[in-house]
């Protein structure tokens, strides 16, 4: 290794906090400088939203909460996937408990992250299908490297998006261009997802994602903390009160949804069809 770059990687680790370890599917690592903490999603080969990942994608949020960062920015080990929404296996011929748990960890992940107190920042440095998206709107800024793709896409796959994904959608576009993205199960490219607000900025790596993301939770440095967070609650009430109260009947409507068999023969399809483009590739 030539002797910079191990310089540099020295000056990097001294600067940044590792606060998570390694065997985690996530990391977070705080800024030293900046105070900001970066949430990497780590499950190779696609950042595939298992129980899991939700979990330790909680977790991490909980403690960027409680180590007093001033914002989070979450974005992808992979250098084509942010992540490719939920992990279709967990939904596919599933485990009559574990199915449960999936979307009770998925439905606590989104509370957390959508209502974090903290700002909140997506790099989104590669393809954001589905519950990828899901996340990336979840957030309150978005910053999207170019020739990948962003959307919900779940008509495409037989599904229907709960009331609490587009809840997120709607947070960031207008309802007609939310209706009519959803109905259609639209995927846009990082061009048209720019023009048309489904994220705020583009960027030619992760790194100037990154630093985008930066200078936009820098534009709350000299705004009271507190007043900040709260408004942001005022504004996201009513959407994480309407999940809190509905939370039992969402999961049975999920379970109920997902458990009919034209739903399952539609996901194997899907999935056959996943297999066999990453076979010809
Ligand atoms: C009234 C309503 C009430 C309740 C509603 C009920 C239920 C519905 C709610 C459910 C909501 C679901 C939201 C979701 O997130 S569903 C998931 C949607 N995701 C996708 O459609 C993405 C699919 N994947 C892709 O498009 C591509 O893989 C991607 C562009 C992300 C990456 O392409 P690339 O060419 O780089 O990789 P691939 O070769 O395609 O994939 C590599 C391996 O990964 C597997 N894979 C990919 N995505 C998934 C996934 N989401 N889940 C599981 N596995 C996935 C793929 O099959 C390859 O596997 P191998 O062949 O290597 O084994």
């Amino acid at each position: 290794m030539m002797r910079s770059k191990v310089l540099s990687l020295v000056a990097r680790a001294a600067s940044n906090r590792m606060m998570s370890t390694a065997t985690k599917l996530t990391t977070v690592e705080v800024n030293d400088k900046t105070g900001i903490a970066t949430l990497t999603m780590n499950r190779p080969p696609v950042n595939g939203l298992n129980l899991e990942l939700l979990q330790d994608l909680k977790s991490s949020i909980d403690e960027v909460e409680g180590n007093k960062s001033r914002g989070l920015i979450l974005t992808s080990s992979s250098s084509t996937i942010f992540s490719a929404g939920l992990d279709i296996l967990e939904m596919y011929k599933p485990d009559k408990d574990r199915i449960r748990a999936f979307w009770t960890q998925l439905q606590e992940t989104w509370l957390a992250l959508y209502g974090s107190s903290v700002p909140t920042a997506a790099a989104i440095n590669g393809h954001s299908p589905a519950g990828g998206c899901l996340l990336a709107t979840s957030c309150e800024y978005r910053v999207m490297v170019p020739n990948f793709t962003i959307g919900l896409n779940e008509t495409q796959l037989g599904i229907v998006a709960p009331k609490w994904f587009m809840a997120s959608f709607l947070s960031v576009l207008p309802q007609r261009e939310a209706e009519r993205a959803l109905n259609q199960g639209r995927m846009f490219t990082t061009e048209e997802a720019l023009k048309v607000g489904l994220i705020d900025e583009t960027a030619n790596s992760k790194e100037e994602a990154i630093e985008k993301c930066v200078a936009f939770i820098g534009t709350f440095a000299k705004v009271n903390p507190l007043a900040r967070s709260l408004t942001k609650q005022q504004f996201r009430a009513a959407d994480l009160q309407q999940l809190q109260n509905e939370r039992q009947q969402d999961l049975e409507k999920f379970l109920f949804f997902v458990n009919q068999p034209a739903v399952q023969k539609g996901l194997g399809i899907y999935l056959e069809g996943l297999k066999k483009k990453a076979k010809k590739q």
